[in-house]
């Protein structure tokens, strides 16, 4: 639920700046941000004026995005239009947004978490793949997660936005490829494919929630996102984005991890794996909503029993 314990804060009389990535995804995520944050405090729609900027990881699709540079091209231009003060705030998909982030930046609010699951796409299910079926997938988690259930299965890249990679699985450059639930029901096309239970199909850290970052010292459109954050999603958020601090992950490395709540506890779950699928870790802890400390120590522990095809796309900070 989200925090709506403040006084009511007037309608600013310049709309405030929002900006997105202008992929159909991001603008629906940036939607969905500004009618929450109007409806939080009673504005007009007009209140929030929405700036699409075109992303360099949305500009380069031939090339792997661990090659061409990461996840900083999904926020770079974002982050420099933040800083020259042209927007106020940057709406992400949380799972796009860097493990370590420049402190003048903060993430102000996590929006509630969308369906958590993959959904496969061109098959009922990972047993219904046909012997050597081609994955159409660019993602390291979803290849390796693959090839340790199905090492039969061939991985053919495949980047671009939702319509792109349906639209080259429709062109049979591959069986099936695996999108996020969250995305696919955000653009309505929840029915495309099957979700895979996210007990026995892990997915990326931050998967299916919003993050929305800010100036650091922008105290007041900090207290205006606040009032729209779920403390729910940014417990589970702070939590696996402290694994994967502390494992030294970036978008090379094939993680998967989910938190869950039961009885009350919570709880954060994680598998690491090598490339080729043929390695695997697991492990889970309870934790302290708020305390790095438990996900933490999680990830020294998959380290320590790791492999060195696991250990070696990572760079734990001491
Ligand atoms: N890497 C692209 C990306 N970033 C976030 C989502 C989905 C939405 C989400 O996880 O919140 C997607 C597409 C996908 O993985 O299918």
């Amino acid at each position: 639920m989200p925090d709506s314990t403040l006084a009511p804060i007037a309608q600013p009389a310049q709309p405030l700046r929002l900006g997105t990535r202008a992929s159909p995804l991001a603008m629906a995520q940036a939607h969905e941000a500004r009618a929450l944050l109007c409806a939080a405090h009673g504005w007009d729609l007009e209140a929030v004026e929405i700036v699409p900027v075109t992303a360099s990881g949305d500009k380069v699709l031939d090339r792997p995005l661990a090659e061409i540079g990461g996840k900083a091209l999904w926020t770079k231009e974002l982050d420099g239009w933040l800083y020259e003060g042209e927007i106020d705030f940057a709406v992400h998909s949380a799972k796009d947004v860097e493990t370590i982030r420049p402190d003048w930046l903060t993430i102000a609010a996590v929006l509630p978490r969308e369906d958590v699951r993959d959904c496969l796409v061109g098959a009922p299910s990972i047993e219904a793949l046909p012997q050597g079926a081609r994955l159409g997938t660019s993602a390291p988690r979803r290849a390796a997660q693959m090839l340790h259930l199905r090492p039969d299965i061939k991985i053919v890249p495949f980047r671009g936005n939702v319509a792109t990679r349906l639209g080259k699985l429709a062109a049979g450059e591959a069986e099936a490829t695996l999108l996020a639930m969250a995305g696919l029901n955000r653009l309505g096309q929840s029915d495309v494919g099957t979700p895979l239970p996210a007990d026995s199909w892990l997915p990326a850290p931050g998967q299916g929630a919003i993050a929305i970052e800010c100036r650091t010292d922008d105290a007041s459109t900090r207290a205006l996102l606040s009032a729209i954050n779920c403390a729910d999603s940014q417990t589970a958020l702070l939590a696996e984005r402290a694994l994967l601090a502390a494992l030294g992950g970036n978008c090379h490395s094939s993680i998967a991890a989910l938190t869950t709540r039961q009885n009350g506890e919570w709880w954060l779950k994680a598998s690491l794996f090598s490339p080729d699928g043929q390695d695997r870790v697991d492990g889970q802890t309870s934790f302290a909503a708020g305390d790095p400390a438990a996900p933490a120590n999680l990830a020294g522990t998959l380290l320590a029993k790791a492999p060195p095809s696991i250990t070696s796309q990572f760079q734990p900070v001491a």
